[in-house]
């Protein structure tokens, strides 16, 4: 069967008529650009905040008849809302959540980021580009802090690369069960979601600021996460404009920059911090990966990246230095596997390293919200 396209999808969609039971959603300029990947079909509906609950019905019409076309293995739709005129600067569409539309801010103010009910904390890890090992860092910062005695989920925000299916060793599609909500998917005691386990990694992922915003927040608030003390999030490498509306909409307690020495001058780290500043997010410290080098044959350890960097910068900026992390063989081999360190090898010296920048994030992480930590047992 020949692959079905935008242009199919969209005829299907002028069969939904839009909220004045007249014209087709596509004539009435409500559906985003169509994504359509391995068989499934993605895009988002725009309609005015204060209508999106009672909406909702047509964003369900609108993927039972994608759905229904042949050769669409399934839909993803989601609605996004339109700012009203003058109430916020930025002109582009903002995602809601469905059920818990948030309530609209004053003009001037920013929008209150509703809390995910049963989360205690959701933690950032970011870094100022790519290839830093901010993955590698948020999987075993998320299984140190379960190793700690901490109820863990993690989220990967990362739409565009998502590496949480790879790194966590987990594969097949999420269940879905009543309203629309996804069971998230779990293994080594933390839960987790991506959306690697709802598209194939590797897949080529154009979407657009909105698209991206809506998949996120359903990854965010339409998962059955049941009770977590700590919610992870992967964010995209990266300080531009999608990486701070990210953290602008996501309600997180803090960040955790991730640096690597060889950062000149740490510029891109320095970036991070601004762009958590800026939208008033506490950064809870910086961790130095590849910090210094551990020869696999004989354990010695090499500081050939002149590292100690990260610490002076921190110490200079008055955030926390959260500790460094070694470029090793095991590391690697680890994450590559699906096997992070922190759980193939529970009592070495890596482990022990991401627990103890677990216990120092966590510790963080209550010192700003101002609530006593719950007690943590250590082994
Ligand atoms: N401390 C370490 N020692 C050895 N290898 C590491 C270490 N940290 C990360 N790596 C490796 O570096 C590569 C990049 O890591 P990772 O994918 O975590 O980076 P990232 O910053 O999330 O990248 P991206 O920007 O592509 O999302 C991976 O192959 C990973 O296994």
């Amino acid at each position: 069967m020949s692959a079905v396209t935008r242009d199919e999808v969209l005829a299907t969609l002028k069969t939904v008529r839009g909220p004045d039971f007249e014209h087709d959603i596509v004539a009435l300029g409500m559906v985003s650009d169509v994504f359509i990947s391995d068989g499934k079909v993605y895009f988002s509906i725009t309609v005015p905040a204060e209508r999106a609950n009672e909406l909702e019905p047509l964003r369900q019409a609108a993927e039972r008849a994608v759905k229904a076309m042949p050769g669409i293995r399934g839909a993803l739709v989601s609605l996004t809302a339109e700012r009203k005129a003058g109430a916020a600067p930025a002109a582009k569409p903002q995602p809601v959540a469905h059920s818990h539309a948030p309530t609209q801010a004053p003009a001037g103010q920013r929008p209150a980021k509703q809390n995910i009910p049963g989360i205690g904390a959701i933690i950032a890890v970011a870094s100022g580009k790519g290839g830093v090992g901010k993955s590698t860092t948020a999987v075993n910062l998320a299984l140190g802090m379960k190793a700690n005695g901490l109820k863990v989920g993690i989220l990967d925000a990362d739409v565009y690369g998502p590496s949480m299916p790879r790194l966590l060793g987990i594969s097949g599609r999420p269940q879905q069960i009543e309203n629309r909500i996804i069971v998230p998917m779990e293994n080594y005691g933390i839960k987790a979601m991506s959306m690697g386990f709802l598209v194939d990694e590797g897949t080529a992922m154009i979407w657009r600021g909105p698209m991206v915003q809506s998949a996120l927040m359903q990854m965010l608030r339409e998962v059955a996460w049941g009770d977590l003390d700590v919610l992870v999030v992967d964010m995209p490498p990266g300080t531009g404009d999608a990486q701070l509306t990210m953290a602008q909409q996501v309600p997180l307690s803090g960040a955790v920059i991730v640096s690597t020495p060889q950062d000149l001058a740490l510029i891109d780290a320095r970036k991070g911090l601004n762009m958590f500043n800026k939208v008033e997010v506490p950064v809870l410290g910086i961790v130095e990966n590849m910090s210094y080098f551990i020869a696999p044959d004989t354990g010695a350890r090499y500081d050939i990246f002149g590292h100690g960097g990260a610490r002076a910068e921190a110490e200079k900026i008055g955030v926390p230095f959260l500790g460094e992390v070694p470029l090793t063989i095991a590391i690697r081999e680890t994450s590559d596997a699906g096997t992070p360190v922190v759980v193939s090898d529970p009592e070495g010296p890596q482990a022990k390293v991401y627990r103890e920048i677990a216990e120092k994030v966590w510790k963080e992480a209550q010192a700003r919200s101002g609530r006593a930590a719950p007690s943590i047992v250590f082994e």
